[in-house]
């Protein structure tokens, strides 16, 4: 059995990324979470706990054990053997954010177990090298909304802004039952966009982070309009572009796919609001034949947090 030097468990937020046009750059994380917990041990074993994990590799080729021991190797030490027990409340391949969640967790855990050679941001800059752009591990290691952007040179700290989300912000999480890879969902991406296009988006993101800074919820359906991922991404994802068109009619204060998707985001303020958009989300998907669950999701304000430790 395992040697139980030191164990560590992680609580990590789900989240969503770019929030329309800010993409690979806006992510805000959700009271939905994933866990992971961490001991040295003498031989390597991996528990997956719950249906959300099935089909995930239990040996070292798993991501929560690569990154961990990848943070041993960097801190100078041999790669460890580790036992390794993770769940997640949150759906992965979805859009929200189930790598980076696991990266962040992983980070987070191995770190406690070396002493905390790394600080926070050290680690969003390390797993922002992992997973590739730093809008869902922003949000998933600091919680509330990161605005983040790539270093120029790698070696160099992530530039961001942590922002409190505003309290009124609920969000509706329309969550398909098919898989979305990230990969494959990028791929659909065009290499070049026009001058129009990209001036559309700066100023459409633009006008989101001040919103967001400033709580005009009035604003979040016009500043979270987006020309550069969704109109590709929509024929991958069934009903997308007729909830984004029609989202705000039946009350929602703005729509997003979130992240890579297939999750959409609604986002609103009341009680009918919730129902106006239920109901016209069901006409959507049920219209395409897509079965999905619904879920009613609120801000994470604390990100990835120590929840158990033993020495
Ligand atoms: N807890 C975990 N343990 C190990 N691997 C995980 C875990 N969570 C996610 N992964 C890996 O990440 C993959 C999902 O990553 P992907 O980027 O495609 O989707 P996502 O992160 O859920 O969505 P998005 O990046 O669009 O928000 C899984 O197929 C799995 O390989
Ligand atoms: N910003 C990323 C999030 C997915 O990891 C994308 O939309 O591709």
């Amino acid at each position: 059995m395992m040697e139980s030097r030191s164990q560590v468990r992680v609580n990590v937020p789900a989240s969503t990324a770019n929030m329309g046009p800010g993409f690979d750059t806006i992510g805000m994380a959700f009271q939905l979470y994933s866990s992971v917990e961490i001991a040295v041990a003498e031989t390597t074993a991996i528990e997956l706990i719950g249906p959300e994990m099935q089909g995930l590799p239990a040996d070292k080729s798993n991501l929560l054990y690569e990154v961990a021991a990848g943070l041993f190797r960097e801190a100078g030490q041999s790669a460890p053997e580790l036992y390794i027990r993770a769940a997640s409340d949150a759906p992965l391949t979805r859009g929200l954010g189930s790598s980076a969640a696991a990266i962040a967790g992983a980070l987070v855990a191995a770190n406690h177990l070396l002493g905390e050679p790394y600080t926070r941001d050290e680690l969003f800059r390390m797993g922002t090298l992992l997973e590739g752009h730093p809008d869902n591990i922003g949000a998933s290691l600091f919680g509330g909304v990161v605005v983040a952007t790539m270093p120029e040179e790698k070696h160099q700290a992530i530039p961001y802004v942590r922002l409190d989300p505003p309290d009124e912000l609920k969000t509706l999480a329309i969550i398909p039952d098919f898989p979305l890879s990230t990969e494959k969902a990028r791929n659909v991406l065009p290499q070049m966009y026009s001058k129009q296009d990209v001036i559309y988006n700066v100023g459409h993101s633009s006008l989101l982070v001040a919103a967001l800074a400033q709580g005009r919820l009035d604003l979040l359906s016009q500043a979270m309009k987006d020309r550069m991922h969704q109109p590709y991404r929509a024929e991958l994802v069934p009903g997308l572009s007729e909830i984004l068109e029609g989202a705000a009619e039946s009350g929602a204060l703005g729509a997003t796919l979130s992240g890579a998707g297939p999750t959409i985001l609604c986002f609103y303020q009341t009680e009918e609001d919730l129902h106006n958009l239920s109901g016209f989300i069901e006409s959507v998907m049920s219209k395409h034949g897509v079965s999905y669950r619904a879920m009613q999701l609120k801000p994470d304000k604390h990100g990835a947090q120590v929840v158990f430790e033993e020495r």
